[in-house]
């Protein structure tokens, strides 16, 4: 399993050397929070580019937010490798998707605990990945919740070859239950940051 650091977890006063820290990793993971899809405001495209020359991992972002159709130029520019939006967002989903696409990059789905993954089935064939929300989105430090892991089932059985990834509360403890479920990505915000070794850390998250 890949594990994907979220930078939302990172110490914000010291972003650029956070980021070096994880080259252990994948995977970096950017949260994008608007205030307004959830309650919480992180950081935005210029975050993003000031990132890139830093680190040699894919740039995995996540746009938590209403209105994201507008924004994937500026976060593709930023050198986004991955850009994941939500099912439950304002915008038309597949109109989006074409966005991603325009500029090159892969695109994804993600969906709240509470969203039904069938929700999902039409887009499957445009997607690269599916992003399965194991916390309500909006905060990190959150519990994980396992009974999300019928989500990834479910998309496995349907499309064998989806990129799954798993986000939210994932640590030491959850993180086999992620793989045992077939997650191919786990983001992981607390339990990397917050580690007295990082590169042994992600080891342990990824099984070796
Ligand atoms: O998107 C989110 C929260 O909305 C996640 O990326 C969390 O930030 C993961 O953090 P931890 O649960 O690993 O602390």
């Amino acid at each position: 399993m890949k594990i994907a650091p979220s930078m939302l977890a990172s110490d914000f006063t010291r972003m650029g050397e956070c980021a070096k820290s994880v080259n252990a990793a994948d995977w970096l993971h950017l949260d994008i929070m608007d205030g307004h899809f959830v309650p919480n405001i992180s950081f935005g495209p210029d975050v993003v580019k000031a990132l890139r020359p830093l680190s040699d991992l894919t740039f995995d972002v996540h746009l938590m937010i209403s209105h994201p159709k507008q924004y994937i130029r500026q976060f593709a520019e930023a050198g986004a490798e991955i850009i994941t939006f939500h099912v439950e967002c304002d915008d038309d989903i597949d109109e989006t998707i074409t966005e991603i696409e325009k500029y090159g990059v892969k695109p994804a789905l993600s969906l709240k605990p509470g969203t039904p993954v069938e929700c999902l089935y039409p887009y499957l064939d445009r997607l690269y990945m599916v992003l399965v929300m194991t916390v309500e989105p909006g905060f990190g430090g959150q519990k994980f919740m396992a009974d999300q892991m019928e989500k990834l089932r479910a998309l496995r059985a349907k499309r064998p070859e989806l990129i799954l990834e798993v986000d939210g509360g994932v640590n030491r403890e959850t993180a086999p239950i992620c793989r045992e479920n077939g997650a191919d990505v786990a983001v992981a915000g607390t339990a990397v940051f917050r580690a007295e070794n990082i590169p042994a850390e992600i080891a342990l998250l990824r099984g070796e």
